[in-house]
């Protein structure tokens, strides 16, 4: 078999978008097919499955998850092993986490655990969310499947390698897409006063929209609320008739996320007013918040603690979002930051994780569900 290191480099090179993971999900299978052992099985789901390895004496069936899609990010990277499709990147480290969890897989076909493990290789995380859909089919189809407890990693750039982040109780931030459509009246550049220009309705709108936590929201509880893309017009002498604001939200509770969204309403409404337009909103794909079960966070930091090279460190949340928080609505587990070392933050085009992560943290969660146990 490729080291570890060849095999996410393998599949750094081939990202693909939620749901479309059709190469990812082929290397997977073919990796794990060339080391397969009798007491193990995959279950597939759509671009995804579930890799069942059964334990000698199963008093646990513990879960794993990894999610599979990149980002539609195009690389700036340079390295020699950059992303084949173009404009498609695993800016996110999920390469990292698809590589950490056929580690896992290895591992335990090489020596037979003694829990059930149930390996999850989730499609689409980044949108519009894998986790939610997938855990409803195992309830519907495969309820044996469901593990007791369940863990997941994602890499953080800010972390030197070996650092694992996490904390009970919130981790990640529930969130929900924004899309704001526009409609007005286009027209020639020379004669805005016959025409109801979008670009200045969404750009006014982008304005108002960045009011609302500043100013509505209580100041103790974070929220956030950004437009990452705006696209309006066809040309530099027509006044564009459509405009197209795309975004998110986060927050730390479901009362702030429905008091923002009440806010947007009306912004947006007053924006028809104003601008003699329509306006719409799409709230797109919502996560559930990542709330991380209190023994199995603190298991985790526990046991990072005990292995050397490791370093446990209780992080304060952060506003990202995850779809892993559907699981842990439902089953008990925990979440935490694996770190990555690299200057360029989640998302950014020169992103590079550091590739020691990936042995380490085979190792980390390999020793980490051998030996976990209820309280
Ligand atoms: C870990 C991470 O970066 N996750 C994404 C999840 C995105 C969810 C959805 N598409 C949204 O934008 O609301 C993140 O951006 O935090």
């Amino acid at each position: 078999m490729k080291s570890f290191i060849e095999v996410r480099r393998d599949l750094h090179r081939i990202p693909e978008i939620g749901f479309q993971e059709f190469k990812t999900q082929q290397y997977l299978l073919d990796t794990i097919t060339s080391f397969i052992k009798p007491y193990m099985r995959i279950i597939k789901w759509r671009t995804g499955f579930i890799l069942v390895i059964e334990g000698i004496n199963p008093r646990l069936q513990l879960g794993w998850r990894t999610d599979l899609d990149g980002l539609p990010v195009q690389e700036q990277t340079n390295l020699s092993y950059a992303s084949e499709h173009e404009g498609f990147m695993h800016a996110c480290g999920h390469d990292f986490h698809m590589t950490i969890a056929l580690g896992l897989a290895k591992r335990f076909a090489d020596v037979q655990p003694e829990h059930t493990i149930l390996l999850y290789f989730q499609p689409a995380e980044e949108g519009p969310g894998g986790a939610e859909p997938m855990l409803e089919w195992v309830k519907a189809e495969h309820p044996e499947l469901l593990p007791d407890y369940m863990f997941a990693c994602h890499i953080a750039p800010e972390y030197p390698v070996g650092t694992v982040a996490t904390r009970p109780g919130m981790l990640f931030a529930n969130t929900s897409e924004l899309f704001i459509d526009l409609k007005g009246l286009g027209g020639h550049a020379a004669f805005p006063h016959h025409t109801k220009d979008m670009t200045v309705a969404a750009a006014s709108l982008i304005m108002q929209l960045q009011t609302i936590v500043s100013r509505n929201i209580n100041p103790l509880e974070g929220s956030v609320i950004t437009v990452g893309k705006m696209t309006s017009g066809t040309v530099q002498n027509v006044i564009s008739d459509a405009a197209r604001l795309e975004g998110t939200i986060r927050t730390v509770t479901a009362e702030s996320m429905a008091q923002i969204k009440k806010r947007i309403q009306t912004l947006c409404e007053a924006t028809a007013l104003a601008f003699e337009c329509d306006v719409t909103i799409d709230y797109g794909s919502m996560y559930y918040q990542v709330y991380n079960d209190a023994h199995c966070a603190t298991s985790l930091l526990q046991y990072a603690d005990s292995v050397e090279g490791m370093t446990a460190y209780e992080c304060p949340p952060a506003m990202t979002g995850e779809d892993f928080g559907f699981f842990l609505k439902e089953i008990p587990g925990a979440m935490f930051w694996a770190g990555a070392n690299t200057p360029y933050g989640l998302h950014h085009a020169k992103i590079s994780p550091d590739e020691n992560l990936i042995e380490q943290n085979i190792l980390f969660v390999e020793g980490f569900l051998r030996q976990f146990h209820l309280k």
